[in-house]
């Protein structure tokens, strides 16, 4: 096997002495080597103890000098390992790389074809050292293939300088936090902003971790955390800057082909719910009257605007109110929106019941109503609202509304314990008369649900249960049930 050195390199700490020494001479004479003859350089490659120089199989960890580093110092990721490579003429690249593809090196930021600086006429193919024989020499057919190419079949050891920039975050995450560790570059993205939820053992390397992300992901500017569990009634997260643009959180951001702005701080924008909001969308037809209850910026009223519904969308916080204003004009539906900033009960007690009114008054009525209610850690409680909520009313058991209720479950069967606590609120069953969908897992042992269901009748038009029980809401079946943070004792003893 011919072995040769080409390449940038730097001394490294990871290599014998031998290799310091060879480094350090390689850098020094390079402008000498133009002048030494073929034989020569041969002499020098054939070093006895450059043979013992192994490929390097794994070209995706950095230096080990980056473990526990807590402030990114990207020059410490510099690491030189050894590639075989073949040495091949410029005019015969495309159809070698065409023959040899199964053996060539797959590594994203590493191309596969380098110019020899000391030959123009003349590129480096890097191979892949694990896809090779235990010796790292070609096998028969493929030694034909070169030489009917006229390339010389015999590998080159070829040092290349990995740096930072060759580096995925994954990667580069898993070389700095301690071992055995879970290691998560994962996050959500909102516009500029990467959102991310550390675990306790991430919290020293904060800033390093908000850092990687924003120089790993084209378009990200500014990493946050999240600081604590959504607590304020506002469901919007405290969050700490980790790393980038702290000036501004005001984003802009696409969904379902639609536009939005806020400023992220101070609303609540979760990217994970696009499938969802396109679920309760796909069962909107033009014409259908959407009230949402709990509407954030404006994720469900705008596209259903878009469809040709006339929608009474309302927030109780009064940046959401801004921005969900703000983004029906920008979406251009501000005429088929009515927009309003009132606690969810007033707003149901109030604009939907009088919208209601009149359209169950109506002859002939068409339109579908669906009522939705995305406030999984609350929005149940806001059921009992529909108790007599239409009494003294016309009767019109037609074309009831459709009621779209969210809710977190911690219970073995969640979507079980949806039905059944939404039935508690209502006092009434909705057996066979409701569909649960698990939208989406939210936490280990912790999942989202919306619960679909007509309002029946027997809830909207008819008195309360009397004290005596009869009537009263159904238990709940499953011996499962477990308390949760829904503060699920006091919503079942309202019941
Ligand atoms: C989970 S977010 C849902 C936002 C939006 N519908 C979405 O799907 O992204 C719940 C929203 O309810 C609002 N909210 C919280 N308490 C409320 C209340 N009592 N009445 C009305 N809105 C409320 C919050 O400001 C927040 O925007």
């Amino acid at each position: 096997m011919k072995i040769e050195h080409f390449g940038t390199t730097t001394s490294s700490t990871s290599f014998p002495a031998s290799w310091w020494f060879w480094n350090q001479f390689h850098l020094e004479s390079n402008q000498l080597w133009g002048h030494l003859s073929v034989a020569q350089r041969k002499h020098f490659f054939t070093m006895p103890e450059m043979l013992d120089e192994k490929f390097d199989h794994d070209l995706n960890v950095p230096h080990p000098r980056v473990r526990g580093m807590t402030v990114l110092d990207r020059d410490a990721f510099k690491r030189v390992v050894v590639i075989p490579a073949l040495k091949v003429d410029k005019s015969s690249v495309s159809k070698l790389l065409t023959s040899l593809k199964y053996v060539l090196l797959k590594r994203p930021g590493i191309k596969r074809v380098t110019q020899d600086s000391k030959d123009e006429s003349s590129v480096f193919v890097f191979l892949d050292s694990a896809k090779l024989p235990a010796d790292c020499s070609l096998g028969e057919s493929e030694q034909q293939v070169l030489k009917s190419f006229g390339v010389d079949p015999e590998i080159i050891r070829y040092k290349f300088e990995l740096t930072y920039d060759h580096f995925k975050a994954d990667e580069i995450l898993q070389a700095v936090l301690p071992e055995g560790q879970e290691v998560t570059s994962g996050f959500s993205r909102v516009g500029h902003i990467a959102h991310l939820n550390l675990r306790d053992h991430q919290l020293p390397y904060k800033h390093l971790i908000g850092q990687v992300i924003i120089d790993k992901n084209h378009g990200i500017t500014c990493a946050v955390n999240k600081v604590s569990f959504i607590e304020n009634a506002y469901r919007n997260f405290r969050m700490e800057v980790l790393a980038g643009d702290e000036t501004s959180m005001l984003t802009k951001v696409k969904e379902s082909h639609l536009s939005y702005e806020f400023d992220f701080s101070k609303v609540y924008w979760n990217p994970r719910l696009e499938t969802e909001h396109r679920r309760i969308i796909s069962l909107l037809k033009p014409g259908d009257i959407l009230f949402d209850v709990f509407a954030g910026v404006g994720p469900f009223a705008i596209p259903a605007a878009k469809k040709k519904c006339i929608v009474f969308a309302n927030d109780l916080n009064p940046e959401s109110y801004k921005w969900l204003q703000h983004n029906c004009k920008l979406n251009k539906v501000d005429k088929q929106v009515q927009v309003f900033n009132m606690d969810g009960r007033d707003f149901l007690k109030g604009p939907v019941k009088e919208e209601l009114v009149r359209q169950l008054s109506l002859k002939e009525r068409e339109a579908a109503l669906h009522i939705v209610m995305n406030l999984p850690a609350m929005a149940i409680e806001f059921l009992e609202v529909f108790r007599q909520f239409l009494e003294g009313e016309p009767a019109s058991p037609e074309l009831l509304p459709t009621v779209h209720c969210y809710c977190f479950s911690k219970h073995d069967d969640p979507t079980q314990d949806a039905r059944e606590r939404v039935e508690a609120c209502l006092g009434t069953s909705l057996e066979g008369h409701c569909s649960t969908v698990l939208v989406r897992n939210v936490a280990p042992h912790k999942e989202m649900v919306c619960v679909s269901f007509r309002l029946p009748a027997s809830v909207l038009y008819k008195p309360l249960p009397c004290p005596t029980g009869a009537g009263s809401p159904p238990e709940p079946t499953s011996k499962r049930r477990r308390l949760n943070e829904d503060s699920q004792e006091e919503v079942n003893q309202k019941a």
